[in-house]
């Protein structure tokens, strides 16, 4: 059956975080009706009352078409759905509301991460969560929340498998400030989302050791380096990581201490435990880390420097230790 026009304006976001509530923001200003699912009834009937995210995104007005609610039945007539909640999270929060939404509406993938345990891509949770028969789609991109939701122009990439509804869900989604890209290459964008997070905080983790500027470019070099091998290994497309979603991200959170998994690592740096570091804060590279790094030997994949977070993060090796290991590595060709 056809969807209707109202549905087919209307879209979920699932997830009241700083990153669900500027996607609700931004869909609004692209002329979308949006309900902003949240977990949390109270938080739901406060951010209703008050128009403010105060929590997660706080100075930042919600849009008028923009409708917090913790109702999983409000789900039920949205034409398209996103997905807003941290990774590691996806599964639990698919399987709970599944029910509830409509068979035809397409999925997003917003968040940056690989779930734990499974070592498996967000689309492949998603695709096990909810089943073979819904399209997914996958979101991300050089965008702080806080830049999307004050309308400052920023740009990142939709994939779907199906190129036509990429294009479409770009298109709905797009307004005056955000922009869309569109491709087919789901696996290639989610790749750079998830390892750019863990990359980041070895950046964040240079900065706080105050390495100096020259050694962060050269690590960041690396990284991506190392990003383009892991890609290449699992089926992302080196185009795509040269564009938005992979260097573009990768740029903007391994440089700007706006960034929490930058900021993770510079406390890192400084000699903060992991736990310290985190400080109640979501860092998604700091649980995507191991498996990054187990996905990576599984099909040889050589990766130092998420190698050497994924020691620290899980307290395996010292800051020192792993500096003095990465430097001591043997001389080689710089693109061997
Ligand atoms: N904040 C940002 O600038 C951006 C974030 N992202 C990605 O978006 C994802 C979410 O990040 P943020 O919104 O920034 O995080 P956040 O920490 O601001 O918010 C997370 C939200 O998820 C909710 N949540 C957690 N567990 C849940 C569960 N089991 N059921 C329902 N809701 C649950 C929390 O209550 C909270 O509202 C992450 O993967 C992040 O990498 C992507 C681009 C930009
Ligand atoms: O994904 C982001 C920017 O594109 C947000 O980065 P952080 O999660 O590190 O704050």
């Amino acid at each position: 059956m056809a969807m209707s026009g109202e549905a087919a304006n209307q879209v979920a976001v699932i997830g009241g975080g700083a990153w669900g509530t500027a996607l609700a923001n931004a869909a609004a200003a692209a002329g979308r009706d949006v309900i902003l699912w949240l977990r949390d009834p109270e938080a739901a009937a406060t951010m209703a009352r008050t128009r403010v995210n105060q929590r997660y995104l706080p100075g930042v007005t919600l849009r008028n078409g923009v409708r917090p609610t913790a109702a999983e039945g409000d789900l039920a007539t949205a034409g398209t759905v996103l997905s807003v909640v941290p990774a590691q999270t996806l599964r639990s929060v698919l399987g709970r509301l599944e029910g509830a939404l409509r068979e035809d509406a397409p999925l997003v993938l917003c968040a940056k991460g690989i779930e734990r345990g499974s070592d498996a891509f967000m689309s492949a949770v998603a695709a096990e969560a909810l089943g073979p028969g819904r399209r997914i789609a996958v979101l991300s991109g050089p965008s702080f929340a806080s830049d999307v939701a004050r309308g400052l122009p920023t740009a990142v990439t939709l994939a779907a498998e199906d190129g036509a509804l990429a294009a479409r869900l770009a298109g709905l989604l797009s307004g005056p400030s955000f922009r869309l890209y569109h491709t087919d290459d789901v696996r290639g964008v989610e790749i750079g989302g998830a390892g750019k997070n863990v990359l980041a905080i070895a950046s964040g983790i240079v900065a706080g050791r105050a390495l100096g500027e020259s050694a962060r470019a050269a690590l960041i070099a690396r990284a991506f380096a190392e990003l383009m091998r892991f890609a290449r290994a699992y089926g992302g497309r080196p185009e795509t990581l040269m564009g938005l979603s992979g260097l573009g991200d990768l740029v903007l959170t391994a440089s700007s201490p706006q960034s929490r998994n930058f900021a993770f690592g510079e406390r890192l740096g400084r000699g903060a435990s992991p736990e310290e570091a985190a400080g109640g804060k979501l860092a998604e590279g700091a649980f995507t880390a191991a498996a990054l790094v187990g996905l990576a030997r599984a099909r040889d994949v050589e990766m130092p420097v998420a190698e050497a977070v994924a020691a620290i993060v899980t307290g395996a090796a010292g800051v020192d230790d792993v500096i003095a290991r990465l430097l001591a590595r043997p001389l080689k060709g710089e693109f061997e």
